[in-house]
């Protein structure tokens, strides 16, 4: 039941992913209860967006990965109650194991308000 694509974790944020070329897309509208400070959403959130949509990448290849590194740059202030626009792309693969990932937040008008880059490992799908 993920946190982040379940759409029966009741309190997930429900994502749903799209390729579209290289690029894998969603689109998420933090509610009141996604809040750090008072009109904006929580930044440990923020990086469980990017989290899982770097994830989901390598996922909609059927490479099964595990978050092992993350670096997030948060620019503007993310508001609540309103449409966010989330991309992830790969940036290099080394030894054919590790992905180097990245991924922004796009605010309504074009802004990119956060950035990420990500290490994901190959693993077993046995071992998840
Ligand atoms: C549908 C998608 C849903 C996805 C949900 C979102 C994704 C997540 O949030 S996953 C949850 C958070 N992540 C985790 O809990 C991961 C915890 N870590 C692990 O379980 C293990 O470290 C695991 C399985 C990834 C790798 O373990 P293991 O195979 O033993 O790796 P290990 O032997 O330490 O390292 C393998 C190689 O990678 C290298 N390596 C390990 N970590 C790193 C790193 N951070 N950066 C660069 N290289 C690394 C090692 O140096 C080693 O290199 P070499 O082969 O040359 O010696």
């Amino acid at each position: 039941m993920c946190f982040g694509c379940s759409p029966a974790n009741p309190i997930g944020l429900k994502l749903k992913f799209k390729m579209d070329g290289d690029i894998c897309r969603t689109e998420f509208e933090a509610g009141e209860e996604h809040q750090g400070w008072n009109g904006y959403m929580h930044g440990g959130l923020i990086a469980a967006l990017l989290d899982e949509t770097m994830a989901w990448w390598l996922w909609l290849k059927d490479i099964s990965i595990m978050t092992v590194e993350m670096n997030t740059r948060y620019s503007i202030g993310v508001p609540i109650k309103t449409r966010l626009v989330v991309e992830s792309w790969c940036e290099e693969v080394k030894r054919d194991r590790l992905y180097l990932m990245a991924g922004r937040i796009i605010l309504p008008g074009g802004k990119t308000a956060v950035k990420a880059t990500a290490k994901f490992m190959k693993i077993d799908p046995a071992q998840i």
